[in-house]
C-alpha cells in the first residue's frame, strides 16, 4: 500500500494573459507521501507558487490530475474543494490574508471555531506563544510589523493539526530567531502531528532540512532529489 498524501500526474498549467495563453507549469508528475517535507525551490517566475496553489485546490490544473488524500482536485466542486481545504490542508500565503479587522487571536481562532473546536481561543493562544506572539495577541494586523503577521498568518495554519500544510517564502520576512522559530514550528507539526509539508523557500537553511527538495525551472520539474535517494536505496 503506498502512502501517497499527494500526487500529481502530468499537471500543467495554461492561463489567459494579455497577449493569449501563458503556459505557467507543464507535465509536472511527482508524489509526495506522508510526513514527507519538501522544499520547492527555483528562479523567480519558475512556478513555485502556482505549484503550491494546483496542490492546495487554490486553482485548478488545465491538464493532468491532482489527487491529494485519495481525492482528485481536478474533479471536486467548490464546495467539496473548500470542506476539503478545512478538513485537511494549512495554507500560508506571502502576502498572509489576515482579516484586517480581528486581532491576532482572533484571526488564529476562527477557523478553529469554524471547525467546531470548543477550545478554539485556548488553542489560538497557544499557537500564537508558540510563535513568540503571547504579547500581540490583541493586536490588529496593521499594529503589527510584516514578519510579525507572517507568524500570526503560520499560527493559524498550524493551528487545526493539517495532514498537509503548503506554505510560501515562509520564513522570508523573518530574521535569524524568529526564522528559526518557524522552521521549528513547522518542522515540529511533521514531528509530533505526522504533517506533510511542502514549502516555497528561497532560504538555503530552510531546504536544507527538508527530506526533499524539487527544484523547478520555466514551468518544470528540473531536478527532484527524492529520485536521487530513492535509486540510492
Ligand atoms: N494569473 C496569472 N496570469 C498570467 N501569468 C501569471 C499569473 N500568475 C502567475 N503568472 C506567471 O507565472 C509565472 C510563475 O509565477 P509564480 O508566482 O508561480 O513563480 P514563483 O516561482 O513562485 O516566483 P517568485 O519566486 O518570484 O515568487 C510567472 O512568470 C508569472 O508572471
Amino acid at each position: 500500500m503506498t502512502d501517497s498524501v499527494l500526487s500529481m500526474s502530468n499537471v500543467g498549467l495554461t492561463l489567459a494573459g494579455n497577449a493569449g495563453p501563458v503556459t505557467i507549469l507543464r507535465d509536472i508528475t511527482l508524489d509526495i507521501v506522508r510526513g514527507q517535507t519538501v522544499g520547492m525551490v527555483g528562479p523567480s517566475g519558475s512556478g513555485k507558487s502556482s505549484l503550491l496553489m494546483l496542490m492546495g485546490g487554490l486553482e485548478r490544473a488545465t491538464a493532468g490530475k491532482i489527487t491529494a488524500l485519495g481525492n482528485d482536485l481536478t474533479t471536486l466542486n467548490e464546495d467539496a474543494l473548500a470542506r476539503f481545504r478545512r478538513d485537511h490542508m494549512g495554507v500560508v500565503f506571502q502576502s498572509f490574508h489576515l482579516i484586517p479587522t480581528m486581532t491576532a487571536l482572533e484571526n488564529v481562532a476562527t477557523p478553529l471555531e469554524l471547525a467546531g473546536k470548543s477550545d478554539a481561543f485556548d488553542r489560538a493562544e497557544e499557537e500564537l506563544r508558540a510563535v513568540g506572539l503571547g504579547h500581540r495577541m490583541d493586536h490588529y494586523p496593521a499594529q503589527m510589523s510584516g514578519g510579525e503577521q507572517q507568524r500570526v498568518a503560520l499560527a493559524r495554519a498550524a493551528a487545526p493539526r493539517p495532514d498537509i500544510l503548503l506554505a510560501d517564502e515562509p520564513t522570508g520576512n523573518l530574521d535569524g530567531p524568529n526564522g528559526q522559530a518557524i522552521m521549528d514550528l513547522l518542522f515540529g507539526l511533521r514531528d509530533r502531528h505526522g504533517a506533510t509539508l511542502v514549502l516555497v523557500t528561497h532560504a538555503p537553511d530552510l531546504a536544507a532540512r527538508c527530506d526533499r527538495v524539487i527544484h523547478l525551472a520555466d514551468g518544470r520539474v528540473a531536478q527532484d532529489n527524492a529520485r536521487v535517494s530513492k535509486a540510492a536505496e
